[in-house]
């Protein structure tokens, strides 16, 4: 659990002002912030370099630059034109906690992936990181088993592979240590072999040790010459106190610009699309508030529990690993004004105003739930409680409902609902949009009493089998007048035959490119968890009893009783 205590730097690191103004990291500021200054586009495109002499990509980072060109963004002073031409840079990208989940199963592909798709520099070097012994092949077959070839399955995979795995090698030591981060430096500046070198750190590390490792790597193994930056995996804290306090831990080694607070539901294909759909078509941003829209409905649902991650899951529960974060960042996108531009900042500006324009959490708009045992067709599911990694009488909610809203003038009164829960009949995540009923509807009659389930609503399905649909109400082709609900389809497997890449790709890329649009600025996750933790607090303090769910149901009626509060119903139950 990162406790409050958990988080300050340990004893090496009190001093830390004051090394932390001698490290690396901090003395690159004056060179970020002078960088800032040239005119974005204009200068950026002079300075762009390419990775390669060949093998365009077609992939492009979340800004739209062709993911084979890299901003000189926040560069160290040794990076010249000659360097970028001649390709005399490195990029070396060192994931830490190699041996774990999630590194084994999103991040080692996603960087494999972006190989194969030609979107890394030609000279990389990947290294893992982590206490458990392993040598440079045994990294290399532990990772060999999660790597596929999306795209173009046979061609070149097998070989792809291999020289991926050559780039591959593994450093052991303790989080900690500022001496086995001085022998990773070693081992990195051997591979970069006094090129210029920018360095990307991954931490897939519990955050109890994210400061211990950015202390450590900042002082011993930071680039002298180019960029060093770090993605952090969530969570961020446990609450507004607790997040506050690893933001100034952090800052004491690295500043704002180079921590990429990464939030994987930025990355989804889907997501991504909203400000297309909002702010490229005429048709939706009109009606895009509280003169048409009924409610906003953000729905998260897994179809598995916490297996394997109870330990984890316990500290967090449902509403801080997928509400704050995920959900959450979906609705700021969703709701934002329109940004000044496509720029990280002013979009990261335009989320922030609409979180701070938020209304705290009330517990009377919130229920939970946990999943207990069930047994279905033969086969018995285990219930929260049965993981031995979680306490016998855990209230650790794996289900929540919420009611949100938005204290502004474009959606003052529209409730935003939020479900999210384990072990549920589904896996899936959307966001559904109920519109108001048509006022004087001359068709009313050949409606059912139900106005409600005759109005529109469009559905972004975010996963699985992307897709977006509007549901209009249309004549049954015929002599009578008979009408019905159809969607107009937008499905992406059908329109977008090529593989979707994963979030992680995207989200990587666009760190190595310096693009921070999809990353979370620490005002924004300030403002998120002011929006939680009072609730948040009030449950536990509170012991709060989860009402209980069968492990593959659609969940606790609780939710229902919420949305009806607000005389809502739930799409996703309306259609199934
Ligand atoms: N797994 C997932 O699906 C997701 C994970 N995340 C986040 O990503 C990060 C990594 O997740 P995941 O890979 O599942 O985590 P793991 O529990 O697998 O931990 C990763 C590695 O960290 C080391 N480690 C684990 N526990 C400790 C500890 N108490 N003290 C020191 N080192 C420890 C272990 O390496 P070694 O013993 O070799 O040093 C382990 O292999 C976490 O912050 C998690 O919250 C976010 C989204 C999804
Ligand atoms: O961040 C997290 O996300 C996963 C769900 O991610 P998805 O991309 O598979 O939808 C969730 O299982 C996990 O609990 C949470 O920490």
């Amino acid at each position: 659990m990162a406790t409050h205590s958990m988080i300050i730097p340990s004893s090496s690191s009190s001093s830390s002002s004051s090394l932390a103004a001698a490290s690396p990291l901090r003395e690159a500021l004056p060179l970020f912030t002078k960088s800032l200054t040239f005119p974005r586009k204009s200068s950026f495109s002079r300075l762009r370099f390419r990775f390669f002499a060949e093998n365009l990509s077609q992939l492009h980072s979340s800004n739209g630059c062709p993911t084979n060109f890299a901003s000189l963004q926040d560069s160290g002073d040794n990076l010249t034109e000659e360097h970028v031409t001649k390709g005399k840079s490195t990029l070396s990208i060192t994931v830490v906690g190699a041996s774990g989940d999630l590194a084994k199963k999103k991040i080692f592909p996603a960087l494999f992936a972006l190989y194969y798709e030609g979107c890394l520099p030609q000279d990389f070097s990947v290294f893992g990181y982590a206490r458990t012994k392993l040598t440079h092949e045994e990294l290399r077959v532990m990772i060999s088993s999660t790597l596929t070839c999306r795209i173009d399955q046979k061609e070149n995979c097998v070989d792809k592979m291999d020289q991926f795995l050559k780039r591959c090698f593994y450093h052991s030591g303790q989080y900690n240590s500022e001496d086995d981060f001085a022998e990773l430096n070693i081992k990195l500046k051997e591979k970069e072999a006094g090129k210029l070198s920018n360095r990307l750190y991954y931490l897939s590390i519990p955050p109890n040790i994210f400061v211990d490792v950015v202390r450590c790597a900042s002082l011993k193994a930071s680039s002298v010459n180019g960029w060093t930056r770090v993605i952090v995996e969530k969570p961020f804290g446990r609450d507004s106190e607790s997040s506050g306090e690893l933001t100034r831990c952090l800052k004491q080694y690295l500043t704002e610009e180079q921590i990429f607070r990464i939030d994987h539901y930025l990355g989804k294909e889907l997501v991504e699309n909203l400000s297309v759909l909002r702010f490229s078509n005429l048709v939706f941003e009109p009606l895009w508030s509280r003169n048409y829209i009924r409610n906003v409905q953000l729905i998260f649902s897994e179809d598995f529990g916490t297996e394997g991650r109870g330990g984890y899951f316990d500290q967090y529960g449902i509403i801080r690993d997928i509400m704050q974060n995920h959900l959450l960042q979906i609705l700021a996108l969703f709701a934002m004004e329109t940004p000044v531009s496509l720029d990280a900042e002013d979009i990261r500006s335009e989320k922030v105003k609409v979180l701070r324009s938020m209304k705290p959490l009330l517990l009377e708009d919130v229920i939970v739930g946990q999943y207990k045992g069930h047994s279905k067709g033969g086969k018995a599911y285990p219930g929260y409680t049965d993981d031995p990694t979680v306490p016998k009488r855990s209230l650790t909610p794996t289900f929540a409902a919420a009611a949100m809203f938005i204290n502004n003038a474009r959606w003052d009164g529209v409730p935003f609902l939020m479900k999210a829960g384990k072990a549920l009949h589904t896996r899936g995540a959307e966001i559904r949009v109920q519109f108001r009923h048509v006022p004087g509807n001359l068709y009313r009659k050949n409606f059912a009493t139900d106005l409600d389930k005759a109005t529109n609503e469009l559905v972004i399905r975010v996963q699985p089998d992307e897709g977006i649909y509007l549901r209009v109400n249309n004549k049954v082709p015929g002599l009578g007048m008979r009408l019905d609900r159809s969607d107009l389809n937008l499905l992406y497997r059908s329109r977008y035959p090529r593989e979707i890449p994963d979030a992680y790709e995207r989200l990587l890329l666009d760190a190595i490119e310096g693009e921070r649009r999809l990353f979370i600025r620490s005002d924004e996750l300030n403002a998120a968890w002011d929006l939680f933790t009072p609730a948040l607090k009030e449950l536990e303090e509170k012991k709060i009893e989860p009402e209980l769910y069968p492990y593959g149901s659609r969940g606790p009626v609780g939710a229902h009783y919420l949305a009806s509060k607000y005389n809502v119903r739930w799409g996703d139950l309306e259609e199934t």
